[in-house]
Formats: structure tokens, sequence, C-alpha cells
């Protein structure tokens, strides 16, 4: 009865989640065939080429939204409702604007490509784009990856309607027996399915309940080890003032204002603790649950002290760094309407967006800086005016990520650059606690603010698991199509491990009527924040993603987070679903868990505060649908075919275009503007990526098992079976999680050069020692036996000593010859 109605069991004892309703019923399936072929009229303004937002299907999303409000229920503090929604929104409208101004057709990571604008490498020669708006050859030929998945799916369409047809004609009477043998084998599905649910319940129950003594009693003890090594490192100040109101907080009047113009009430829990201390100049260390509001937890305290102490010259005081493009432009718009009252200004300056606009704008010297990594040092070594010895406060939102060894590089540089007297905040909702990789940004007496554990999820998640069966690893495809046509219609995000997994995953759902978009790093920046934008306004149903929207992005309203495999790391896990039950909003996670992926899973029910539920999903659903993927499989392979073909073609047509070009003005290059230079050259990013390649393709060849599918997986690449695909997503999270624990079992060295040192002038000089100090101290064996056996023949000579001892021809036992 339970799954039929495709209702959830309990994991954990009692049940005191948070209800969220359902998005849909199982009915919604035929309505989402229905919603396929509808493309809206182009915006005002719009540019062709770009992909037409298609007007919002009526039916399922007018009662997810209703729904979606009733959702919400009331928290531990008071979270305030948003009085300017869709304000990210713009942001999203206006970094688009930006780019949409300039020409496009440089080197964009193609689908399976190399990146555009590498971060730290020479610019590859210039290629044509999909879906470029700017370059006139383009606007006629290129079509969205939407508009050929309809082109493709109406083909179908109109095949099988004749198909049905010719059938229908002379078979009418076999029909009606068709339909009875239907009936009974739904009938024999049925009793299937009871089968698998109390199997599931029965065998996963017992693994996630039954604890791994030996191991929990190992992790306690290393745990006081490290617990007295935090105690000396940080000044704990995660306790907070529960009553503590904004007004109390000495906030100036602007920043008041903005508070209130954005619907903030009170303050959350980690802005009533980090406030107070950030106003003191201290450096802070923070840990709060994601969406409890951490961007204002660390920009308001900065605000303040910038309008209490005005500049006296046009610098940069505050750098906030973040580890993507798309967190960049959040954290930037959230400054801005903080700032919005006050004369503090700021700047962006992300990869992918145009190099020269925020060349600009730095010049100006912007009071706040909000960047990532890669870009700052870009124009930290080509704008030379531009330079960071001013900064007094620097930041760093997602500072566990920024502390990985994926920036490691580069934040060494950045903090090498930066003034030596300036304040440091670290937050995140995983914060780390290891004072070693604190220590390599280089804090000073730090307040350690801890308001949740840095396992914790959003308070009001929900958090469901599916099982795949042993050997059924094909399933996934089918599980998550019928999740999404039959119960979370809407307002989804769909985690896969990789980008062609996402690009497969947006086709395939395409290919089924829903409404989707992809959003991972093998699309041209254009491409990312557009397909944002559809999904913040509502226009997409499902977006799916990659681990690049995994941190800290704030759409409002995601109902849902699905995970097509488990995440690389518990950490990981956290912030994906931390994506939707934010601002004390209610949500839910959907994880898929296989049998390698059961470890994880077992973590995250020991460390959940409220039981996990077992989410079953009918045997003959998963059939139907795994059916269904299989007749779509030729459509998915026509559509990547006529991807395929239309990039050809706009490369071609592009160089043509430039061979014209340079026909036309007589030159041997087309001008590209001064070259830039970049912090690491091409090669050695190109060598430092291979080597953590080739370390993680050593690690992901331990074991036979893994090997074999390894192997297998490389060969097959092109045409992988639906299991194949899946466990090439596995390993692909394993090969992280292995390479991270490798790395946190090395010892760790402080990977950035401490700033307190002082610094040496020249090479350092060898104290110089006397002889007769090296003999005195030297005590090695060697030193020790010649000093029993005296002066050597040599030295002898050299000293003029007797050549012969007294005692004349005297010849010692062998046992007493000198060795
Ligand atoms: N005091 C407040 N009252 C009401 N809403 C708030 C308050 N502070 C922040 N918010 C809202 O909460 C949401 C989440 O905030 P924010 O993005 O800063 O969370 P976060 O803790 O940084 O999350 P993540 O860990 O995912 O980065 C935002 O929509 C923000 O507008």
């Amino acid at each position: 009865m339970l799954q039929a109605l495709g209702l959830v069991a309990t994991l954990g004892e009692g049940d005191a989640a948070p209800e969220e309703p359902e998005s849909g019923d199982s009915a919604a399936e035929e309505e989402a065939e229905v919603r396929g072929g509808r493309a809206g009229p182009p915006e005002p303004g719009r540019c062709l080429g770009l992909a037409s937002p298609p007007s919002r299907p009526q039916g399922p999303r007018g009662r997810g939204q209703q729904r979606r409000r009733g959702g919400d229920f009331s928290a531990g503090f008071v979270f305030a409702e948003k009085e300017a929604p869709g304000a990210a929104s713009g942001a999203w409208a206006e970094a688009l604007r930006q780019l949409r101004g300039k020409h496009h057709c440089v080197p964009e990571p193609l689908l399976g490509g190399s990146y555009r604008f590498p971060l730290l490498s020479l610019p590859p020669p210039i290629l044509p784009l999909p879906n470029c708006l700017s370059c006139p050859a383009q606007r006629a030929a290129a079509t969205t990856l939407d508009e050929k998945i309809e082109k493709v799916r109406k083909k179908r369409k109109t095949q099988e309607r004749e198909a049905k047809h010719v059938k229908m004609k002379g078979e009418d009477t076999e029909m009606e027996e068709d339909k009875t043998k239907e009936k009974e084998s739904e009938e024999d599905s049925g009793e299937e399915e009871e089968d698998v649910e109390s199997q599931y319940s029965s065998t996963d129950e017992s693994i996630l309940t039954k604890a791994d003594t030996l191991k929990v009693k190992e992790r306690k003890r290393q745990k006081k080890v490290g617990e007295i090594e935090t105690e000396r490192f940080f000044e704990d100040a995660s306790q907070y003032d529960d009553n503590l109101s904004f007004q109390d907080m000495n906030l100036s009047r602007p920043l008041l204002k903005a508070i209130t113009a954005l619907g903030f009430k009170q303050p959350t829990p980690i802005q009533k603790a980090c406030i107070p201390v950030g106003l003191l100049g201290k450096d802070i260390c923070a840990c709060a649950a994601t969406g409890t509001g951490k961007t204002a937890a660390f920009t308001l305290p900065v605000l303040e002290r910038l309008i209490y102490k005005p500049r006296q010259a046009p610098v940069t005081r505050v750098l906030v760094l973040v580890p993507t493009r798309e967190l960049g432009i959040q954290v930037h718009s959230v400054t801005k309407q903080l700032a919005q009252f006050s004369s503090v200004t700021t700047c962006l300056a992300v990869g992918g967006l145009d190099v020269k606009t925020q060349e600009a704008a730095l010049r100006s010297g912007p009071d706040i800086l909000i960047a990532t990594p890669g870009r700052l040092i870009d124009h930290l070594h080509n704008c030379p005016s531009f330079h960071l010895s001013s900064i007094e406060v620097l930041i760093l939102d997602e500072a566990d990520r920024m502390l990985d060894e994926y920036f490691e590089e580069q934040m060494k540089e950045i903090i090498r650059l930066c003034s030596h007297h300036r304040q440091t905040m670290l937050f995140s909702a995983t914060m780390t606690d290891e004072v070693k990789d604190l220590a390599a940004v280089s804090l000073k007496n730090p307040v350690r603010i801890f308001v949740n554990s840095n396992t914790d999820v959003a308070p009001f998640l929900r958090q469901e698991f599916i099982r795949v069966r042993p050997n059924r690893e094909g399933d996934r495809e089918a599980i998550v199509s019928a999740l999404l046509t039959r119960t979370f219609t809407d307002h989804v995000m769909l985690f896969t491990q990789t980008k062609k997994q996402a690009h497969r995953m947006h086709i395939l759902l395409g290919l089924m009527g829903l409404q989707v978009g992809e959003l991972h790093g093998n699309l041209s920046q254009t491409q990312r924040l557009e397909a944002l934008r559809r999904f913040k306004d509502e226009q997409i149903d499902v977006l799916v993603a990659t681990d690049v929207a995994a941190r800290g992005l704030d759409i409002e309203g995601v109902k849902t987070v699905i995970n097509f495999t488990m995440p690389n790391t518990t950490k990981h896990y956290v912030h994906r679903v931390g994506r939707t039950a934010r601002a004390g909003r209610a949500g839910r996670s959907v994880s898929l868990v296989g049998e390698e992926e059961r470890k994880m899973l077992k973590e995250i029910v020991k460390t959940a505060k409220m039981p996990v539920k077992a989410r079953i999903l009918p045997q003959d659903v998963i059939l139907k649908f795994r059916d269904k993927i299989g007749k779509l499989e030729k459509d998915v392979y026509a559509v990547l075919r006529l991807e395929r073909e239309e990039r050809e073609m706009q490369q071609s047509e592009a160089q043509i275009n430039m061979a014209k070009k340079r026909l036309e003005t007589g030159e041997q290059k087309v001008e590209e503007g001064p070259e830039r230079s970049w912090f690491q050259s091409r090669e050695e990013r190109k060598k430092e990526k291979l080597a953590k390649a080739l370390q993680e393709f050593d690690l992901a060849l331990r074991g036979k098992k893994k090997r074999k599918t390894f192997m297998q997986d490389t060969q097959k690449k092109g045409q992988m079976t639906p299991e194949e695909r899946s466990q090439f997503e596995i390993l692909k999270s394993q090969m992280y999680a292995e390479r991270v624990a490798k790395r946190n079992r090395r010892a760790k060295r402080a990977r950035v050069v401490p700033e307190d040192e002082p610094p040496s002038a020249g090479p350092k000089r060898k104290k110089q020692s006397s002889v007769f100090d090296e003999e005195l101290t030297n005590t090695s064996r060697k030193a020790l036996k010649q000093y029993r056996a005296g002066p050597s023949f040599d030295e002898q000579k050299r000293l003029g000593l007797a050549r012969h001892r007294k005692g004349g021809n005297f010849k010692s036992k062998s046992r007493y010859k000198r060795k």
C-alpha cells in the first residue's frame, strides 16, 4: 500500500521531520508528456540564438507554487520573509547583459573539450562557440539543446503516431486480448512490489543501526587529541546572546535601513554570534548550517567598519574570495543590497565575465572586491595599478574549499600579496577544525564560532534514501526519471558526478517532456548563467548540475535535491542537500544509494539529528521507466549527433570567416590586443593537472575490481550501458574520496608562508663552528670509533707523532685489532 502511493518508511525511530507537501502525484507522468512542446515568445531585448524561455506550465506549477508557501514553518529563530525576491535573479541578468554585449567566439569549453578562459593558462586559439549571440555567422544556424531535443522528440512522436495508426487498422481484436494480458501482468508486479519493500526495509535497518564500535572508539581518541590542540589555538565564542537584535549591534543607520529593506527582522544565530566579534576586528573561523545567513554575518561587520572609518584614498580594503563564479555573483549582489544606502563601493572579479570591464572597475579602487582566486591573480599580474597591500579584511567564503588542494597554489600567491595587518574571516557550513589547515591563512588569535557542527545538515531538511539493489546500478536513470515525472515535478536540483552524465540527463529528461536545464563546467559562462536565471525564474523545473552548483547558491524555492549517486564525501553531501531547506524553510533530499555507497549512508544516518527515511519505488515503475529509457536511447544519440554536427559546422564557418577577414585586411594575424601574463604558464597548469590525474588514476586502479571496471569504462566510453555509466559515476567519487583521505593521512605542512617570520635578507648562511666544537659535539658511531682508536696514520704524520707505538713489533690478536 505504502509503496504503491510512493510513500516512505522510517529508518530511525520516531518521525519528527517536518513534512513538506509533495509537488505532484503519479498522474503527473501523463501531464509531463503534454508539457513538452511549448515555446514561449522571446523576451524583449533578447538576442537570437539563446534558448528562448518557454512560458510557464500552467497545471502542475500552479499547484506547486501554492503548496510551497504552505510548506514553510517557523523555526527556532525567526527568518523573515524576503521582501526583495528576484534580487539575485537580477544579478544573474546583469551578468548576462554584460556577457551578451561582447563577442564570444573565443576559446570556450565545448562539451568534452577544454576550458574557456583557463584561469591560469595562456588563452588558447580562437574557436567558435555554440550559441554565440554576437557572432553573425552563427545567429541563423545555432539552435539550443532544448530545440534539438524538441526536434527529435517531435520526429519520434510522429513516427509513433503513424505506426499506431497502421496497427489499429487491422488489429482491433488482438488489442482486446492484449488488454487482459496487461491487467494480469500488473497484478503480478503488484505482488513483487510487496516483496521488494519488506526485503529492503529489514536489510537496510539492520545495516544502518549496526554501529562499528571499534572505529568509533578510535575516532573518539583522535578527537580528544585534536580538541586539546584546537582549544589552544582558538578562543571559543560559539555561545551567543539569543536576545540580540540588529538594533542592539550598534550598526549604522544605512545598514539598519538596508536590513529592513531586505526584510530581515531578527538576526540568525550565526549573525548574532559573528557580527559583534567581527566588529571588534578579530579573526574569525565560523561554521553554521547551510542557508542560515552566513553571507550577511560577514558582510555586515565589514560594511560597518567601512562606514565608520571612511577611506582616505580610493583603494580596495576588503577582499572576499569565493570558489565559484556563480557564488561570486550572488555574494556581490547581497553585498550591494546591504550597502545600498551607504557610499561603499563594490566590484566583482570572477572568471568568465569581461576582463576589461573588471580592470576599469578595479582601477577606480572599489572598497570591497568579490573575486574568484584565478581571476584575481590574473588582475594582479596584468593590472599594474591594482594590488592587495591595502587589504584590511580578507574573507574566505566556503573556506574549507578555498583551503583545499585545488586552490592551494592560488591561495599561497594571494596571501603572500595581502597586507599582513589584516583581519581574516573564514566561513563555511563544513568548516574544518584542523588547526594546521587554518594556520595556512595565518590567523592571529582567532575566535572559533561553531553554531552548528560541520556535519549538520540544514535544520528543516528531510533526508530520504533510495536503495539501488546489487547488480541493478543501471536502474538509477529509471529511478530518477520516475521521481521527476511522478513525484517531484518542479523546483528540483538533480546532482550528478560528471558533466557528461548531467548533459545526458538533460537530454533524456527533455525527451520525456520535462523542462530541464543543466549547469556544469563544460558550458560557457553565458550558458551557465542562463540556466540559473531560467531556473530562478521558474522557466525550467529541473536543474541538472554537477558539484559546481553545490556550494553557496541561494535559489529561492528549491523544494527537492536529488543525488543521482552519493557525492564524493559527506561534506559534499551537506552542501548539495543544503540547496534546499534554506532560510528556515522545509525541503527534501532524495539520494540514491548503491552497495558501494553504504558506508557514507551509515555516516549520514549516524550524524543525523532527525530520522532519515527510506523511499521505496515500486519495481514495476522502475521497469517501466527502464523500458522507456531503452526506447529513447536512439533519440539521445540523435540529439548528441545534431549537437556534434552543429558544432563542427560552426567551427568551419568561423574559420572561413576568419580567413576572409585576414584576406580583406591583408594581415597575417588578426589583432588580439596585448598578450596577458599568467600566474602559471599553460604548460605548468597542464603539468599540475596531469600530475593530479595520474595520482587519481593510480588510486583508482588499486583493487582488482576497480581496475577491471575502470578499464572497461575507458574502453567503452562511447557507448556505455546504464550499469557502466552509474559505476563510472560512483568510481569518480570514490577516486576523489580516496585522494582526500590520503591527503588527510599525510603529515600536514603549513602550506602558506607564515607571515610573522621576520623576512630574511638573502640566503641563510650556516653558522660557522670550529673544528673543536665539531669534535666535542659529534657523537656519531664513526666519530666515537675514531676517537677511541686515536689519530690515524695520516694525522700522526701531520702532527709529527711517532710512527710506531712503544712495544716494537708486538702483534695483537685479531680480536684486539682496530676495526
Ligand atoms: N536575518 C535574516 N532574516 C531572514 N532571512 C535571512 C537573514 N539572513 C539571511 N537571510 C536569508 O537566508 C538565505 C540564506 O542566506 P545565505 O545564502 O547567506 O546562507 P549561507 O549560510 O551562506 O548558506 P550556504 O552555506 O549554503 O552558503 C538568503 O536568502 C538570505 O536572504
